[in-house]
């Protein structure tokens, strides 16, 4: 039934504005909507699968069918009369706005194509012992997967598209190496890219017959790191001593935060993580301070504090993880001895995810394959999603330059997902230009195709999605089934809140920070408690960069305090900078706070955002930053949280619970066995769920603003990268793919990713 009563007013969802619905969800939650006609309570369904409807709650839907649109009019009481021409005339209320710009959208399904064709598999002639011992245990290789393990000496380049089993691949190939050509184990070197990958590729070792456990623990398996710092602290133990490993980046932002002081920058202020990951960028790239070329005065400050940092850890004997493989070339390369011995106990060299490798990795491999050259790297370019930290999959596109009379063999044949999903993100990385050509193959169809919804902002899509989810764990599926992925962690904010809400369990990723801790959301709910608390001490000190103010003011402010006997605000207001302008906008400042007691959070952000210069301050530290941090976003996306909420105190009350709940569900993330994942996209490469949500597949959210401003300046790489992370969302689904593309975002209009441009129905 589309209608239902508030009170005397009328609901029609036919004729309602599309931004009011998560108002009347709320509104029906908390029991405030009743039917017209049997006046029982009701619902709104507000989900994917169906139009919006609003629904009894305790009775079947068969037995009150609630009021059509056509007789709406006619039976609800009238509660208002007009006087016209002597007539009383009865109106009938309707919460509605009569703008309908926004109506409901219907899902999409996106049709397969082409139509699904099964692989058709010859009898494979398999000629190695092993491997038929494997098929006969019910193992199964493809031929391509074959080829891959059977190709062992020279370098050989696997393009391993998603889900081909890259891993398979791999362990297979380290067992038949083992096993069947009896290869000492001591001469392969196995890379992986994180040490849990390591650990399983071991543990699934174990698993295959005929090998000796002793053999596999021989194996030299590790992270580049891993492997590449055991070489350095065995030939150099007292310099790269554990001891001096700064391990934390806190330990690093210290060091940081003391280069800052000597160019006066603000502590609190300046982006320091944006500065340590620039920093990591360059050192992964094999950058040294005195070979970089800065491109605006953010690097010129970020450079300064990189030079500081290498200094600060030289004086000290220090070293971080990135110096372990810059260190490690620089000794292979000053030592050549070293360097022949390992060149001839290193016979074999596995490397998996080869499209993330970075430019010091890549060297250091090369040179110690120079003298077999027997290199295996297995990578998927439409997986290369990590060029910030330095990976670069021009390695993959160009293997065969640098390692000549190689062979390529590419894994196309997809074994996690359903035809639908493949032939979804088929069609849509093959829109990048830098890539290797590959089509991935399904190995079976689903009877449901991924589905593309439109909720009207990043709340409703939360509330759609928390619907959906609630619909599936009553159908069966368990929770571990179910991946909810998002380009950046702040994109998470209204799906955490709306899952808070209810008792599903559900894991975040442990080093997602905190939406309401974030520089400047907390400074902007500092205005709001000052608005509350006129003596907030910390809101005070947080609120002083906006003024831009310095902290040293802080204790005036305190003595002032006390002795004037007035509030902290007031004594702020009225301080003496000796700068008139400044001086004439703090003097405004008190009676603005006080004006705003009792408005409604979103009008107070707006106003401080406009009159009380947080807006000045967000261009300022804009047009300073870093391309990659808009501070302007996260006030767009406090004013859509605050938009649910009539008083302050309601809302802040808000933010402190969730940050709370925050930290709770990180603890709890690690004990639960059966949770729904709420994760970054780039975290979820190389896991797979049953059912993926992908939210935000607007402009801007995927791809990430950043891009599209790179593309503008001409610069194409960073939009293919924003593409392939669509391509990795999509391909972690086995059988149910929902893609979300709000209406609006960041309470703007938002346009549908340019990336689903070929799947869109013409
Ligand atoms: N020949 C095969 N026959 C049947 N199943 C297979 C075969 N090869 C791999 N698989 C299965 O396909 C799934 C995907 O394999 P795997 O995780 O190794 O893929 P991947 O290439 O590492 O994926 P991605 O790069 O997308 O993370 C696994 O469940 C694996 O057991």
């Amino acid at each position: 039934m589309k209608i239902a009563m508030k009170n005397n007013e009328t609901v029609n969802l036919n004729i309602m504005d599309r931004e009011n619905y998560q108002f009347v969800y709320d509104e029906a939650k908390k029991g405030k909507l009743h039917c017209p006609t049997c006046k029982e309570q009701v619902r709104l369904y507000l989900g994917i699968q169906e139009e919006p409807y609003f629904y009894h709650m305790l009775q079947k839907q068969s037995e009150c069918k609630g009021l059509d649109i056509e007789s709406a009019e006619m039976s609800i009481e009238p509660i208002e009369y007009v006087e016209r021409n002597g007539f009383r005339i009865p109106v009938t209320r309707m919460i509605v706005s009569p703008s309908k710009q926004y109506t409901f959208q219907p899902s999409i399904h996106v049709k397969a194509s082409p139509s699904f064709q099964p692989t058709v598999r010859q009898e494979s002639n398999i000629t190695s012992h092993y491997i038929k011992r494997l098929f006969n245990s019910g193992f199964q290789l493809d031929d391509q997967q074959i080829k891959a393990v059977t190709t062992v000496n020279g370098s050989v380049l696997v393009v391993a598209g998603a889900g081909s089993g890259k891993t398979r691949v791999l362990t297979t190939r380290a067992a038949y190496m083992l096993h069947e050509l009896k290869i000492d184990p001591k001469s392969i070197m196995l890379v992986t890219f994180t040490a849990k990958a390591a650990t399983e590729m071991k543990e699934r070792l174990n698993q295959y017959p005929l090998l000796s456990p002793t053999d596999i623990n021989r194996l030299l398996t590790g992270t580049f790191h891993s492997i590449f710092y055991r070489i350095l602290a065995y030939h150099e133990p007292e310099r790269w001593h554990p001891s001096k490993l700064i391990k934390k980046d806190w330990q690093k932002d210290q060091i940081l935060k003391e280069g800052g002081k000597t160019i006066s920058l603000d502590e609190k202020e300046f982006a320091y993580d944006l500065a340590l990951q620039q920093i990591g960028y360059w050192k992964n790239t094999f950058l040294l301070p005195q070979d970089i070329q800065t491109a605006s005065r953010w690097e010129e400050q970020v450079l300064h504090l990189y030079k500081h940092y290498e200094q600060e850890k030289e004086k000290k004997n220090l070293f971080d993880f990135d110096d372990m493989l810059i260190g490690c070339y620089k000794y292979l390369t000053d030592h050549q001895d070293v360097l022949e011995m390992y060149q001839n106990r290193f016979q074999y060299f596995l490397i998996d995810e080869f499209q993330d490798i970075n430019k010091v990795q890549y060297e250091l491999i090369k040179l110690l394959s120079r003298k077999t050259a027997n290199l295996f790297a297995v990578g998927d370019d439409d997986q290369s999603i990590y060029a910030f930290r330095g990976s670069d999959p021009n390695y993959l596109l160009s293997f065969e330059k640098d390692f000549p009379n190689s062979k390529m063999i590419i894994l196309n044949e997809n074994y996690r997902s359903s035809h639908e999903i493949i032939s979804t993100a088929n069609r849509i990385i093959e829109k990048n230009t830098t890539r290797r050509k590959k089509t991935m193959q399904a190995q079976y169809q689903h009877s449901v195709s991924p589905l593309l919804f439109y909720p009207f902002d990043e709340e409703e899509e939360a509330t759609m999605i928390v619907q959906d989810i609630n619909e599936k764990l009553q159908n069966g599926y368990a929770p571990n089934d179910i991946a909810i992925l998002y380009r950046t962690n702040t994109g998470s904010r209204a799906v955490f809140e709306r899952l808070a809400t209810t008792s599903f369990p559900f894991r975040i990723d442990l080093d997602s920070e905190n939406f309401y801790e974030r520089y400047l959301v907390k400074s902007m709910l500092s205005f709001l408690r000052l608005i509350i608390n006129e003596d907030d001490q910390q809101a005070i000190s947080q609120i002083l960069p906006v003024l831009f103010i310095r902290q040293a003011v802080m204790s005036d402010l305190k003595a002032n305090s006390i002795l004037n006997d007035c509030s902290m605000l007031e004594c702020l207001s009225n301080i003496t900078t000796g700068h008139a302008f400044q001086e004439r906008k703090l003097k405004k400042l008190l009676p603005s706070i006080r004006s705003l007691k009792g408005s409604k959070p979103l009008d107070c952000i707006e106003f401080i955002e406009k009159e009380v210069g947080f807006g000045d301050y967000l261009k300022k530290r804009g047009s300073e930053g870093n391309s990659l941090e808009k501070g302007s976003d996260d006030i767009r996306d406090l004013k859509v949280a605050a938009k649910n909420f009539q008083t302050i105190i309601d809302f802040l009350d808000h933010t402190k619970h969730m940050s709370a709940m925050n930290k709770e569900i990180k603890q709890l993330s690690k004990q639960l066995e059966q949770a729904i994942t709420l994760s970054t996209i780039h975290r979820a490469k190389g896991l797979e769920y049953r059912v993926v949500y992908i939210l935000d597949v607007v402009d801007g959210g995927i791809p990430h603003d950043y891009a599209l401003d790179s593309l503008r300046n001409g610069e194409s790489a960073p939009i293919e990268e924003e593409r392939r992370l669509l391509y990795v969302a999509i391909t972690r689904a086995k059988e149910e793919c929902y893609i979300a593309i709000p209406h609006k975002r960041r309470g703007k209009n938002a346009k549908t990713s340019r990336f689903l441009a070929p799947i869109l129905p013409k």
